[in-house]
């Protein structure tokens, strides 16, 4: 378990973490999410004690990181994967780590087994792909066989087999009732892996939910309708109890609609469809509404699929305004 409790950061007048108060917990994957600048590297620094807070604490299974006897027993960190000495082979790069930190050096051989570099484990990390690199630091991390792990930005630069090697590898650690804890700034990418989410924006804390709640939450359904006759089917879908509104295109969406039942609706008046199809909001997008607002390094276009007006509340293409405190709900304790 890993606890913080108002934790903050301060370089000079820039604010990284702004009194940061959650619980990591065993048995699962917790993605830790924002976007760049947020604040997940500072955080994650100040756990294993590489940063001082300002302000706050955080603790490792009740201890601070200094306090512990056995560090690496305790939690195993990927924070950088270039942090290896690239002129020693991967096996004594591990083997010097497991000596400092009293761990039997037939570890060394175990951990390389387990993250499939064992054929390489004679030959220099500085010849090794960005993905070979991930994994060399990832065998460090599982040295000590730590009950805590930690993973800033694992699948940075990694093609899909490394992608899907490294989420399998958290699921399974979690599984054998481990704490893992891991940042993205890719919403898609912990959809498919964490099962609770820890969402921060400027070093603030935004959102603490698990993943099934943030997908009940925002994979909300529309219909859109696309048809030559728009106000008879806008009288028939009111006449029904639905409330259409008009997208940009001219399309009608209908919140939380069932396309068949329209259908229907339409061929009973006879009204000619071009376009009768269900959507879902994707987390992504989800995502990307949520951290709005706290985007350090804005680009020169909003974020695909949304308007932000001035300190207003994201508009979806055509769609109803989403209220400012969306997601309220599931903020901050939103733990089942
Ligand atoms: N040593 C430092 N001195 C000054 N500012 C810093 C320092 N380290 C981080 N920052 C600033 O603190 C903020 C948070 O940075 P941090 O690296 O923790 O964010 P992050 O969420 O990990 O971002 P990314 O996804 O880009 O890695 C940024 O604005 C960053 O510029």
């Amino acid at each position: 378990m890993i606890e913080l409790r108002d934790l903050t950061k301060r370089y000079g007048a820039k604010t990284a973490v702004d009194g940061l108060s959650f619980t990591v917990r065993p048995g699962m994957v917790t993605g830790f999410l924002g976007p760049n600048g947020a604040g997940k590297s500072t955080t994650m620094r100040m756990v294993l004690g590489l940063d001082a807070p300002t302000r706050g604490d955080v603790r490792i299974e009740g201890k601070h990181y200094a306090e512990l006897k056995e560090p690496l027993n305790s939690i195993g960190a990927l924070l950088e994967a270039k942090g290896v000495h690239g002129g020693r082979s991967a096996y004594n790069h591990l083997l010097c780590l497991a000596q400092s930190n009293g761990i039997p050096e037939r570890r060394v051989g175990e951990v390389l087994e387990m993250v499939g570099l064992r054929d390489v484990a004679r030959k220099r990390p500085k010849g090794f792909s960005l993905g070979m690199g991930q994994r060399l630091g990832i065998a460090g991390a599982l040295l000590g066989d730590p009950r805590i792990l930690m993973f800033d930005e694992p699948v940075n630069g990694l093609d899909p087999e490394g992608i899907h090697w490294i989420r399998t590898l958290m699921q399974h650690l979690a599984r054998e009732g481990r704490t893992v804890f891991v940042s993205s700034h890719l919403m898609s990418e912990m959809a498919q892996t964490a099962e609770h989410l820890v969402v921060i924006g400027q070093g603030k804390l935004l959102a603490d939910t698990s993943m099934s709640q943030f997908i009940a939450e925002n994979s909300r359904t529309h219909v859109r309708i696309r048809t030559p006759e728009p106000e008879r089917m806008r009288d028939a879908l009111f006449a029904e109890g639905l409330r259409p509104v008009t997208a940009e295109d001219g399309a009608l969406e209908v919140d939380g609609g069932d396309a068949a039942r329209i259908g229907e609706l339409a061929a009973a008046q006879r009204i000619v469809l071009h376009e009768l199809s269900p959507q879902q909001a994707s987390l992504e997008e989800a995502f990307m509404r949520l951290t709005a607002q706290s985007v350090e390094y804005h680009g020169h276009a909003p974020p695909v699929g949304t308007q932000v007006p001035p300190g207003g509340a994201a508009v979806p293409p055509g769609g109803t305004p989403t209220p400012p405190a969306w997601g309220e709900s599931w903020k901050k304790g939103g733990r089942e």
